[in-house]
């Protein structure tokens, strides 16, 4: 049956600067393969600049590759990108592919008909649309007069105008409070379950662990880690993580090292130093951490212990902090 995306050793390069001496490249991808299984939900978890955007373009016949090959629903993305754009949807974070001032009704309506849809299908569509993205009730209100997840709500109806197989979401909850961006992941989720394939960019570890069949964890153009979110958290597996708040924690960092534990990540949070720490066994840790702090009188002000979330696998391995 085949993939919905399939991609290998995808390249891309951005050239930066007019001046040829002072030209620099910027390699946004290097060497993405990626395989999306029809009917599922994959996430692209990645910080900024990690390259998720640009793949997204790619697959999207919005950027070519500079090398490497792609195809979505079955056809490749410089050679058969007509079939390509008439098989997906496509909503890019923070883009204003909306008409303020139209309605979401005659927004919907006017996309239909660059689609060619003929008009009974069509009113018919985008009646459908609203109902799934929950917007039948300011079907005939402007645009402008939405809230933001409403927007992106309506964003994501448009992007299912076409009736595609794939839809790709740059970034679908990015600015949403907690409540608009959880209604746009259950319509995420309804969407999945209609049949169609969703590739998400996120870098949301939530987003990512909540929603998704298969996660690829991307960094510096680089698929570091890919498979189903439980898969993935056993790369941390048999390991607890302990999350130690303490102030001045100079020293702090090599106690851990150690007594055997491999600190992940030490960030400065309200004057005090949390570091957060792989360990395979917590009990007696923290035993002798607690005697060791004691006897350097270091000043402790939380101390946390929880099994490894796929934030810990982002951190180990694209090494950053996480949203
Ligand atoms: N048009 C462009 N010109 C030059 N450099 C670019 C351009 N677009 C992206 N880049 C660079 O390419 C790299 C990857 O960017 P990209 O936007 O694909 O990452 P991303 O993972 O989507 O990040 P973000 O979440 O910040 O959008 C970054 O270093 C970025 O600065």
């Amino acid at each position: 049956m085949g993939y919905a995306v399939e991609a290998e050793a995808l390249v891309k390069e951005y050239r930066m600067g007019l001046l040829p001496w002072r030209a620099r490249t910027i390699r946004a991808l290097d060497g993405v393969d990626l395989k999306v299984g029809r009917g599922t939900l994959f996430s692209l978890l990645g910080p900024n600049g990690a390259g998720k955007t640009t793949l997204v373009k790619i697959l999207s016949t919005l950027l070519l590759p500079d090398s490497g090959w792609a195809r979505v629903a079955g056809f490749d993305v410089v050679r058969e990108a007509n079939n390509v754009r008439s098989r997906i949807g496509v909503v890019l974070g923070g883009e204003r592919a909306l008409y303020w001032r139209l309605s979401g009704w005659d927004n919907l309506w006017f996309f239909s008909q660059l689609y060619g849809i003929p008009p009974r299908e069509a009113k018919r569509r985008v009646k459908e649309l609203l109902e799934i993205v929950g917007l039948e009730e300011w079907a005939h209100v402007r645009v402008e007069n939405y809230s933001k997840g409403m927007k992106q709500r309506l964003h994501i109806a448009r992007g299912l105008i076409n009736d595609p197989e794939v839809l790709l979401l740059d970034e679908p909850t990015i600015g949403l409070d907690p409540k608009a961006a959880r209604e746009v992941r259950s319509i995420i989720r309804r969407i999945v379950r209609e049949g169609r394939t969703v590739l998400l960019t996120t870098h949301y570890m939530v987003e990512a662990e909540e929603l998704s069949d298969r996660v690829a964890i991307i960094s510096k153009g680089r698929i570091v880690a890919e498979g189903p979110p439980e898969d993935l958290k056993s790369l941390v597996g048999g390991e607890s993580v302990i999350e130690l708040k303490v102030m001045g924690g100079d020293r702090v960092s090599m106690l851990l090292e150690r007594l055997g534990g491999r600190v992940i990540s030490v960030v400065e949070r309200d004057g005090a130093r949390v570091f957060r720490v792989l360990v395979s066994e917590p009990d007696s840790f923290i035993e002798a951490l607690l005697a060791e702090l004691t006897r350097i009188n270091a000043s402790i002000r939380g101390l946390d212990v929880r099994s490894p979330s796929l934030e810990d696998v982002f951190i180990k391995l694209a090494g950053g902090e996480g949203g």
